[in-house]
């Protein structure tokens, strides 16, 4: 409870104090609407028997009057109340949000994006439905509410009737209310440890109703995710259910303990009126302070306290979690020192637009192993590779040979598990998050899983570069990317929304998607990119333009170092020099011609594509 109340307190003063405060003073008025029942139901007998002059009048009047101004203010707090509560809502929101996406962005490396640990402390975070924590604090108020209210409520019992049975009623109230929360706290330990399945309910969700909702239906699969969804949403909480099920029998124990107590005082208040011990203002205010405290016991308040003390810590967890995975990558390098004291998060790392113009980098792996974290299957064994500034070097090898492994290692996303990735004199390993930034903004990327962002055309193309400061710029690298007619076809041209489900939304075909994804790594380029990374860049599209789209690409993308990665020669033959991987590592070198003459793998593999094609080389 503490805990959320400092939470509060520190994320939300404002709201969360005055939710506090109020609670309070609401407690306090529903007290006084108590009392004051009691007074006027006291005072009416002898106001209808009273004397004919109505000498009563102005008291009773006045009784009556403070009754119907508390019970108003009464209502109104509880009006002011919800109000805050709604603030409070929005106040937390954004701070658990920030306080999430802040750990899951707080540094230029991915390894604990995908790490299960770090996701699973997160869903936790959110808790149930993502609201936990606020639905929580919006409890907490209510608890202070209720629990001043019980005190109040039982001093009243106490003073006008029995301390004894005060007492006795205040302790079953309680005893449900900790009930409830020591039943929510065991439903939190059983979901905390399906969270995993929890997770995979979400992401058969999540696939079904956003990602691949076409395709699945297209293929007929929707009926096989949906069971798979209920499959797993069920062993997320069958547990749950069985907890529950479990607690009924002692669960109806407590509340009939609750229940007979209440009905021994109810007994004992009615022998007191038949034997005259008490009057009609305190059997009237003793009944409904009776009542009162037997119903302030406000168990699923309790139970959400719970659940949020629970969110709340896995929401300071986490960063800690966040951390410890990226340090495992420390372990595995055999504990050669980083500089991880720059994780400075996002709202500390000032995003500056404009890309650094340092020219073409000269960028060396060195004697490079890498092992994803949590595999024991070193991907690179040992590679080493320059590519000289200005240079195009292409890279070939087969399905998993670990291209998009190097790839990832060139822009510091992962570490080396052992060597250096050395950019212009500088080990990545050793820069802090701002500097990696940096460098990460000083590469031009086309990845096999490029970007389909559901922004306007232009924005898809120009990201964050200033796109209004050089329209000619964004109509060149479109011209050269030959998408400039497929944008004109659109509703809106650049300023088209490239997603259906909007107004005058457009969409694009996969090739089409490519080859915006070649402009945006054009335009980066003009802006200043220096190393231009292209992996698999023509997958997509027709054989025909392939290659003379990458050379188009390239003429225009002199001046800086380039990697081009494919599986098909004819784009990568016109690199400067071509390198294999193979078994992680470079296993040959050279110009095409050079590399065709050696007869190694390169032409062997050149020569089995070349066979698929008519009249047996392409392009050759
Ligand atoms: N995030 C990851 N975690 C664990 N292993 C991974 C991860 N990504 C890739 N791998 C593994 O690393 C190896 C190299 O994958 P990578 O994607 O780099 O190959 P590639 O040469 O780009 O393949 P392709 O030509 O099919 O695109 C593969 O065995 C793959 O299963």
């Amino acid at each position: 409870m503490f805990a959320l109340v400092r939470f509060s307190i520190t994320t939300a003063p404002r709201a969360g104090g005055g939710l506090v405060g109020l609670a309070a003073l609401s407690a306090a008025t529903s007290l006084a609407v108590t009392v004051l029942v009691g007074q006027v139901i006291g005072a009416t007998p002898a106001f209808v028997a009273g004397d004919p002059d109505h000498s009563s009048m102005p008291a009773f009047a006045l009784l009556v009057a403070a009754l119907v101004l508390v019970f108003t203010l009464d209502g109104v707090l509880t009006v002011v109340l919800s109000m805050l509560s709604t603030r409070l809502t929005y106040d937390v929101d954004v701070v658990i949000h920030r306080a999430i996406t802040a750990t899951m962005t707080a540094s230029a490396r991915i390894g604990h994006l995908e790490s299960p640990a770090v996701e699973d402390e997160s869903r936790r975070a959110r808790g149930v439905g993502n609201r936990a924590i606020w639905v929580g604090l919006v409890a907490l108020a209510e608890l202070v509410r209720s629990r001043l209210l019980a005190i109040g409520s039982a001093v009243v019992v106490g003073a006008l009737f029995s301390w004894p049975v005060a007492l006795g009623l205040l302790a079953t109230t309680w005893l449900v209310e900790w009930w409830s929360a020591r039943i929510s706290g065991i439903e939190q330990v059983t979901w905390r440890a399906g969270t995993r399945t929890g997770r995979e309910a979400d992401y058969a969700y999540e696939l079904g109703m956003g990602t691949a909702a076409k395709e699945l239906r297209v293929f007929g699969f929707a009926p096989w995710l949906k069971n798979r969804y209920v499959r797993d949403w069920r062993s997320a909480m069958v547990p749950l259910w069985r907890v529950r099920r479990a607690a009924t029998l002692r669960t109806t124990a407590v509340y009939a303990a609750h229940l007979a107590v209440l009905a021994v005082a109810v007994w004992l208040l009615v022998r007191n009126v038949n034997a005259g011990l008490l009057g009609l203002t305190e059997v009237a205010t003793v009944l409904a302070a009776l009542l009162r405290l037997a119903m302030s016991a406000n168990g699923t308040a309790a139970a959400s306290m719970e659940r949020a003390t629970s969110s709340l810590r896995a929401l300071q967890r986490l960063p800690k979690t966040a951390r410890a995975v990226r340090a495992g990558d420390t372990a595995l390098e055999g504990g050669r020192p980083r500089r991880d004291a720059g994780e400075t998060g996002p709202a500390d790392v000032p995003f500056d637009p404009p890309r650094p113009r340092t020219g073409p980098p000269d960028v060396r792996l060195e004697d490079v192993w890498f092992r994803y974290p949590g595999s024991n299957v070193d991907v690179l064994r040992g590679l080493t590779l320059r590519l000289g500034a200005g240079e195009a070097i292409g890279l070939v090898g087969l399905n998993g040979a670990g291209k998009s492994t190097l790839v990832h290692l060139l822009a510091g996303a992962y570490r080396p598990t052992a060597g250096r990735v050395v950019v212009d004199g500088v080990d990545l390993a050793d820069l802090d998050d701002q500097e990696l930034a940096a460098w990460q903004r000083r590469l031009a990327p086309v990845t096999q899983e490029f970007l389909r962002l559901p922004l306007t055309a232009k924005e898809n193309v120009t990201l964050a570069e200033p796109a209004d400061a050089a329209p000619d710029r964004l109509v060149a690298v479109a011209a050269t990317a030959a998408i400039d007619s497929a944008i004109a076809d659109l509703p809106r041209g650049w300023d088209t929304v490239l997603d259906r489900s909007v107004t005058d939304g457009g969409e694009l075909s996969g090739g089409q998607w490519q080859r915006l994804a070649l402009a945006r790594a054009l335009y980066a380029v003009d802006a200043g990119a220096g190393l231009l990374v292209l992996d698999e860049p023509a997958a997509a599209l027709d054989v025909r333009s392939e290659a003379e789209l990458v050379d188009r690409y390239l003429r225009m993308a002199t001046g800086v170092t380039s990697l081009l990665i494919s599986h098909r020669f004819s784009v990568v033959r016109n690199a400067d020099r071509i390198c294999v991987l193979d078994k992680g590592v470079i296993a040959e070198q050279g110009t095409h011609a050079q590399l065709l003459a050696t007869g190694g793998r390169y032409a062997q593999m050149f020569e089995l594509q070349a066979a698929r094609y008519v009249g047996g080389t392409p392009n050759a």
